[in-house]
């Protein structure tokens, strides 16, 4: 049977008056795809950050593999193999694409003169396949910043991956993405689900996208939550429907 790795009970987050989260329960099965939708202010990236530890929730309980992790901060969470990126790129744009590679490692107490010039071997190695993985491998020596956007998003993804995260949380990961660079994209979040292993959560606004990678996608309207179930059951759910129609 599969195990949840993540499984979120009845949590809420409110910002002031604003009830960002209200009684949210999802899980996350261990390999899986599962998507997070709804309209823009909804609540989605709330949920995240309080899975990552990125601010206290009000009410609930946020386990992953079994361990309540909802009082733990967001690098004793990373450290468990819980990771996020985010809808805005955070490169160093005037690094070159190794050396981001090598800066998303945060385990290391070296200076960064350290870091590139006792670049250990192996982690050299694994940036290097890694920017094979996600097809930047021959822009390897350019600066982050000379890169397109949806390039600069799949270092970013790499660069996760430089983590070996067990989870990855995902932030829009196709938005402001060219159109012809979103299939490579999807691409390569499946095999890094299928080959690594790594079980993703995904929001996703482009619906194309995320029903063509989820297993279960879960979707959320006004801070609650709205329906759950596969790419067909939400597609075909009138509820999600009219909360889209009704946000636009
Ligand atoms: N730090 C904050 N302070 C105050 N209000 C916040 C904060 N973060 C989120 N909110 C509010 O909480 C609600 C949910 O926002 P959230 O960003 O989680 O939604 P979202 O579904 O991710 O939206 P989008 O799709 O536009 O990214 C919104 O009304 C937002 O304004």
């Amino acid at each position: 049977m599969t195990q949840n790795v993540i499984e979120v009970n009845g949590v809420s987050k409110a910002f002031g008056g604003v009830q960002a989260n209200k009684d949210i329960s999802l899980t996350v099965p261990d390999g899986k795809i599962t998507g997070l939708i709804g309209p823009n202010g909804s609540g989605k990236t709330t949920l995240f950050n309080s899975i990552v530890g990125y601010h206290p929730i009000d009410e609930g309980s946020i386990r992953f593999e079994g361990r309540e992790i909802s009082k733990l901060r967001v690098q004793q969470i990373a450290r468990l193999g819980l990771l996020r990126t985010f809808q805005q790129t955070r490169i160093f744009k005037n690094m070159n694409c190794v050396e981001n590679m090598l800066i998303a490692v945060p385990h290391r107490k070296m200076t960064m003169l350290d870091m590139f010039d006792r670049a250990n071997p192996e982690e050299m190695e694994r940036a290097e396949m890694l920017l094979e993985f996600v097809g930047l491998y021959s822009k390897r020596k350019l600066t982050a910043g000379s890169l397109s956007f949806g390039q600069q998003k799949l270092l970013e993804f790499a660069m996760a991956l430089m983590n070996e995260p067990k989870v990855l949380l995902l932030d829009e990961p196709t938005a402001g993405i060219n159109p012809t660079l979103i299939n490579g994209l999807i691409d390569r979040l499946k095999k890094a689900n299928s080959e690594f292993g790594i079980t993703l959560l995904i929001i996703e606004h482009n619906m194309r996208v995320i029903m063509n990678m989820a297993d279960t996608i879960y979707c959320l309207a006004h801070g609650k939550m709205l329906a759950s179930g596969t790419p067909e059951d939400i597609q075909n759910d009138q509820r999600v429907i009219d909360a889209y129609l009704g946000a636009h």
